[in-house]
């Protein structure tokens, strides 16, 4: 089985190589020729890197004709909610163009593979706290140009579905985290700037943005096996909610890895921080990609928060 990683060497694209390859599937990635490898520095053995451009059609016909995956899972995105107030043509484009290239590659060679697409729990956008937990009948009411450019990936799946019966099962995932997330996360923002305060490399002050939004976390490493079984059970033109069923404001997270450092910390808000419309509340429910496939979060918050620290412990 051959299964193909757009944006390998990214956050959630390291953690679902080392998964598949401990399920003997031969893993191909893609990589562009600025992406940093540091993420998977330690499986450049075992996976195949291919170098494409996913916003030109050329470079993934290229891939899709050479590869032939039996599974893909596309995961490369401009996946950071502000930068897409800064660059909205950027984000969107970027997010639909790879994505409508990769589709019309598997149409035009007529591959027989099934594709996963990494939609998000930001489509759902304002959601009333009377319409939480969030399945995925609610409303889809966006607030960043980065959501939008995921209401039309998550569209694009269904039409590809329903016009040409590509094999599509897209899933909207909620917050996830854990080692290797990216720094402009509020989690690993955060947890980076702790370790910093706890190595002296940083004055006893932490910057902080909207601590009253709530989110719904849940760690990478279940995460991966989920886009796994959404691969292997999941039905084609679906969606489903990837969630842990519970959420905590900003600050509550804020205080769990508090209470994992010894160091006194003053918070302090960075107007910068803040957004033009932030999503005030995100809780999922998944009990439909339960019920199609058996999957439920297992590795608890604390753990996951726990290790995210110390990964930044090990780093700065
Ligand atoms: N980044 C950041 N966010 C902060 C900060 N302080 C408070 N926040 C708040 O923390 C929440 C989470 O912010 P992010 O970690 O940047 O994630 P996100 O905007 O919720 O988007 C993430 O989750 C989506 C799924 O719901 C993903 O689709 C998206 O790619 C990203 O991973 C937001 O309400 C944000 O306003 C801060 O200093 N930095």
């Amino acid at each position: 089985m051959k299964a193909l990683i757009t944006g390998i060497s990214g956050f959630v694209g390291s953690h679902l190589a080392e998964y598949l390859l401990k399920n003997n599937t031969e893993v191909y990635g893609t990589i562009r020729h600025r992406s940093r490898m540091n993420h998977i520095q330690h499986l450049m053995n075992d996976v195949n890197l291919v170098e494409c451009e996913l916003r030109d059609p050329f470079s993934v016909e290229n891939l899709i004709q050479d590869v032939k995956p039996d599974l893909i899972f596309h995961l490369a995105a401009q996946s950071f909610v502000p930068t897409s107030w800064n660059s909205p043509i950027d984000t969107i484009h970027n997010n639909v163009a790879g994505q409508v290239n990769i589709f019309e590659a598997v149409r035009r060679f007529n591959l027989d593979c099934k594709i996963q697409i990494a939609c998000s729990s930001e489509e759902y956008g304002y959601v009333d706290p009377t319409e939480v937990p969030i399945t995925e009948l609610n409303p889809i009411r966006p607030l960043s140009p980065y959501a939008i450019s995921k209401v039309a990936q998550d569209y694009l799946g269904y039409q590809y579905y329903k016009s040409y019966g590509l094999h599509v099962v897209c899933t909207r995932t909620f917050n996830h985290t854990g080692p290797r997330r990216g720094e402009n996360f509020v989690t690993s923002n955060f947890a980076k700037q702790i370790a910093e305060i706890e190595k002296g490399l940083k004055a006893p002050v932490l910057y902080v943005g909207n601590l009253q939004a709530q989110r719904d976390f849940t760690d990478v490493r279940d995460v991966v096996h989920a886009y796994w079984l959404a691969l292997e059970k999941g039905d084609p033109g679906e969606v489903y909610n990837i969630a842990s069923g519970s959420c905590c404001t900003i600050q509550e997270m804020l205080n769990l890895l508090l209470s994992l450092s010894t160091v006194q910390i003053e918070i302090k808000e960075d107007p910068a921080r803040l957004r033009p419309s932030d999503v005030e509340i995100l809780l999922g429910d998944y009990s439909k990609f339960h019920k199609k496939t058996g999957w439920k979060p297992e590795i608890p918050f604390t753990q996951t928060m726990e290790d995210l620290l110390n990964y930044w412990r090990a780093i700065v």
